[in-house]
């Protein structure tokens, strides 16, 4: 048997790295600690030990009247489970960053109004008899180890719980041109940092880039739930994230505002750039103009 060695596309690189396990049954301040720098390492964690909430994937191609209504009370089920789960990891947050209210980050979605959404995602497997002979002739982005189902993006929202199968494909870019691929856990939650939680800590929290592979002769199927504000919320960053040393780097607006810049751009472009009041250019310049000061 000949194995196809993967082949990662060009000029990127594939890291394995050990991203952080937060299990909740710890100590609550300690958590909550180990939250807050997962968050600024990665703006990506891993949940384990939170409440057992029952996944939705769905079995058949059609479904009865009643398997129908069936699903969709599950679905409100699960959606108020996720939202509780979404909501404590938010309150876990603010404890640990010390912002006056620990509500102002869960109050945005837990409000009758938020704009939350649940997405499910099913990435059919390869069809492996085409590839069988190492067919070469395919063009490189299409190379069965190569196979984008998700491409690259960050998530608008403000926090993104995310569960799957037991098929892996996740992968997170830490730094332009390098992958970090996340091994699949279909008993642990993903939890990854979006552009309004990035935006409220004035950039203190990465707000990651990720994508999913379709590289497996497996399906791989994923829920995502992506806690969202309400449309008319005015998102600006917190005063204690804003300094002298660390001016405001986006302007204020409203949730719905950033919906429709997201929306009018690309999958992979960055939306952040628009509302931003600061180059990133300046920035890098500013900072070492403050070191030469120092000096
Ligand atoms: O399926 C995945 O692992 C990624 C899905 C994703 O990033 C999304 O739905 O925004
Ligand atoms: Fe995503």
């Amino acid at each position: 048997m000949v194995v196809a060695t993967p082949m990662p596309i060009q000029s990127e690189k594939i890291k394995e790295v050990g991203l952080p396990t937060i299990d909740l049954s710890f100590d609550r301040s300690e958590v909550s600690k180990l939250i807050v720098k997962a968050c600024e390492e990665f703006g990506f964690f891993k949940v384990i030990n939170h409440v057992q909430i029952r996944p939705l994937f769905l079995k058949g191609p059609t479904l009865s009247p009643m398997t129908q209504l069936k699903f969709s009370s599950a679905v409100n089920g699960y959606i108020e489970a996720v939202r509780d789960l979404a909501s404590d990891i938010l309150d876990l947050l603010a404890e640990a960053l010390w912002v006056p209210h620990t509500s102002v980050f869960s109050g945005l979605i837990r409000d009758v109004d938020s704009d939350s959404l649940i997405r499910l995602n099913h990435y059919p497997p390869l069809i492996k008899d085409s590839f069988e002979d190492g067919d070469t002739s395919l063009p490189h982005h299409h190379h069965p180890n190569n196979r984008i189902g998700f491409g690259e993006h960050s998530d608008p929202q403000i926090l993104t719980l995310l569960r799957s199968n037991d098929v892996g494909g996740l992968q997170i870019s830490p730094e332009e041109g390098v992958w970090v691929p996340v091994s699949p856990d279909p008993t642990a939650f993903f939890v990854n940092v979006g552009d309004v939680l990035h935006a409220m800590t004035n950039g203190r929290f990465v707000s990651v880039r990720h994508r999913a592979l379709a590289n497996s002769n497996r399906p791989r199927m994923s829920m995502a739930y992506f806690a969202a504000p309400p449309l008319q919320a005015n998102i600006t960053s917190l005063a204690q994230f804003v300094s002298q040393s660390r001016p405001n780097l986006y302007r204020a607006f409203t949730w719905a505002e950033y919906k429709k810049a997201t929306y009018s751009l690309r999958l992979g472009d960055s939306r952040l750039k628009l509302f931003r009041l600061v180059e990133e250019d300046h920035e890098i310049a500013s900072l070492q103009h403050q070191t030469c000061f120092k000096h």
